[in-house]
């Protein structure tokens, strides 16, 4: 069957020559509603000319995410760095030997669902577009920190985080008494496969390029001072535009039928040597759906469900599309599926909910829907703002919660990789 989704939505897309919709209004319409409750008096923007310096920029703010192919012909590569990361995927000493083989099989599959979902990941169009937008309402509502100057860092893909931190030493951070930069991550929820393996990266890059400064022997005040906003599972503005989108999708549905939709939440799964390491994504990710349910009232019957588990050994469950089966082998077919761990669109959520389970799994049921992604959502780039201005004015390298490692962790990189960035407060 045909994709059923529009690959790109039409409301909130980036154009591609990246001119945008003012940000002010973007955050006069929708930022202060989630902090004021239901007062509807909007707050006026602070006056300051757009790139003013403040006292303490200006600051980079990088987004962290893993990134995706933009066409078919970069999956081999994107699969290659994928299977080379022993933070996502640990092969021991044959990780150099195995991970390419491994990528190498696996390219014709991929490559076929990123050719069905358009030719390639839309991850770093949105990824771009939320940073750039996320910047300009900073530079009105922490003029202090300003300019404020967007940088993304993919993992697996283009732009790679060497690239940024190339980038970065070119507009002149890391010069004179080094400037200031926040690795942001894009991952709503931690987990050390996703957001640990983008900070052990930026960490050895950082050693990598900023060389004798970076290690303190020469002029180390030189060096770039990073702060991490490494989680948000909960953040307001976060849960209410995952909240508004489900509302929206629930009143698609006739009056009488509305009340007894079953809302399926849907993670990317975690494999179970992962889960008992005792990483923190399971339960943060739990605590993120349950603020949406409390934010729309608990007034529906709910799961989080798991999917896109690779491989053959044990990953946590249930998996979503088995989850949908059963459903509508009992007669459920009003469903709806909210991809609630990433915030972009991706292969899992064009390829795997929109194309496999709604177009395959449940073909001919029209009740089974999906709710909109994140991607240019006003409301989700007011929180980003509101996230990245309290992080600015807090003073701390990075939340409590990174500090302390997994009970299992047996990684060198995750420790040295804390104490580095648990240790730039004293910059700060
Ligand atoms: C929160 C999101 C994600 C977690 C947690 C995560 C963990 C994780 N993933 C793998 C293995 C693979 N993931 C692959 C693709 C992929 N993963 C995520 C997100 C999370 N992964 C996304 C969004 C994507 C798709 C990217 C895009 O569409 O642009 C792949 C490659 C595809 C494939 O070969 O099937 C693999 C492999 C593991 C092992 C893991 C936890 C340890
Ligand atoms: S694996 Fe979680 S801290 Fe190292
Ligand atoms: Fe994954």
């Amino acid at each position: 069957m045909a994709l059923r989704a529009p690959l790109i939505r039409a409301c909130h897309q980036p154009s591609s020559t990246l001119s945008f919709a003012s940000p002010t209004s973007a955050w006069s319409q929708h930022a202060p509603q989630w902090r004021r409750g239901n007062a509807t008096a909007v707050p006026p923007v602070p006056p300051v000319t757009q790139n003013a310096t403040g006292s303490k920029g200006p600051t980079a703010m990088v987004f962290m995410n893993m990134g995706g192919p933009s066409t078919t012909d970069e999956v081999g590569d994107f699969l290659s760095r994928l299977f080379a990361d022993a933070d996502l995927i640990p092969l021991g000493r044959l990780q150099n030997y195995i991970g390419p083989l491994i990528a190498r099989r696996r390219t014709p599959k991929i490559q076929k669902q990123y050719a069905e979902i358009g030719g390639g990941s839309p991850i770093r169009k949105w990824s771009e577009f939320q940073a750039a937008e996320m910047c300009k309402i900073l530079d009105h509502t922490s003029p202090e920190t300003a300019p404020h100057k967007p940088y993304v860092a993919f993992r697996y893909a283009n732009p790679l985080t060497e690239h940024m931190y190339e980038q970065l030493l070119q507009d002149g951070f890391g010069a004179g008494k080094g400037g200031r930069a926040v690795a942001f991550t894009q991952y709503p929820q931690y987990s050390c496969s996703t957001t640990g393996s983008s900070l052990n990266e930026l960490w050895k890059w950082r050693n990598r390029l900023e060389g004798k400064r970076a290690t303190g022997e020469v002029n180390p005040e030189g060096a770039i001072k990073w702060s991490v906003i490494d989680r948000w599972p909960v953040h307001p503005g976060l849960v209410d535009a995952f909240a508004k989108n489900i509302e929206e999708t629930l009143a698609t549905y006739p009056e009488d039928r509305r009340d007894n939709v079953v809302l399926l939440f849907s993670a990317h799964s975690l494999p179970m040597s992962v889960v008992n390491r005792g990483d923190p994504y399971p339960a943060e990710v739990g605590a993120t759906v349950h603020a949406v349910m409390h934010r729309i009232g608990m007034k529906h019957p709910y799961r989080l469900v798991w999917q896109s588990q690779v491989g053959p050994q044990p990953w946590l469950g249930a998996q979503t599309v088995d989850t949908v089966e059963s459903l509508m082998k009992k007669g459920q077919t009003d469903i709806i599926l909210i991809p609630i761990a990433f915030t972009s669109d991706h292969i899992e959520t064009l390829y795997e909910l929109d194309k496999e389970i709604i177009g395959e799994t449940a073909e001919g049921h029209e009740g089974v829907k999906r709710v909109e992604s994140l991607n240019g959502n006003p409301v989700f780039i007011s929180a980003l703002a509101d996230i990245a201005k309290a992080h600015l004015e807090s003073g701390s390298a990075c939340s409590p919660q990174m500090q302390l490692r997994c009970p299992g962790c047996v990684s060198e990189r995750c420790l040295e990789q804390k104490k580095f960035f648990a240790g730039q407060a004293r910059h700060l």
